[in-house]
């Protein structure tokens, strides 16, 4: 098997672990099929589209990233750490920065068709 493909295989593993394991990913998710139904419903033009899905793969992506940051603290200490601590929080505080910046671009997408 060629090596991109494997790495893609890898990468797809990856994926389908991350929604196993995150239960913030299924939430995620979850959110991810509503908008997109609200934007068939909506109406959105081209541009419209492309910074949703730009923002929805960023959410996903980054909580990915968390998860595997959550992994590799586990993987260095069961135990209580300070540092442990640090990254974990680091890590959601990355993904929280993130979700509250896409609500905000939601809003201003959304809002001025539905009130507008
Ligand atoms: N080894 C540790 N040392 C110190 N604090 C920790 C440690 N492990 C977890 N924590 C604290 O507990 C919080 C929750 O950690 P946990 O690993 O349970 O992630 P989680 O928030 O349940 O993530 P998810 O829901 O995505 O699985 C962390 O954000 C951190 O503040």
């Amino acid at each position: 098997m060629g090596k991109f493909l494997k790495s893609f295989i890898y990468a797809w593993e990856g994926i389908k672990d991350g929604f196993r394991q995150g239960r913030n990913m299924k939430s995620h998710g979850l959110s991810a099929v509503i908008v997109l139904i609200a934007g068939c419903f909506t109406g959105l033009s081209q541009i419209e589209w492309m910074i949703i899905f730009i923002v929805i793969a960023g959410v996903m992506a980054l909580e990915l990233m968390n998860t595997a940051v959550e992994y590799v603290v586990d993987l260095v200490t069961t135990e209580f750490h300070p540092l442990a601590k640090k990254a974990k929080d680091i890590a959601a505080g990355s993904v929280f920065v993130f979700a509250i910046a896409s609500a905000i671009i939601g809003c201003i997408i959304f809002f001025p068709k539905w009130f507008g």
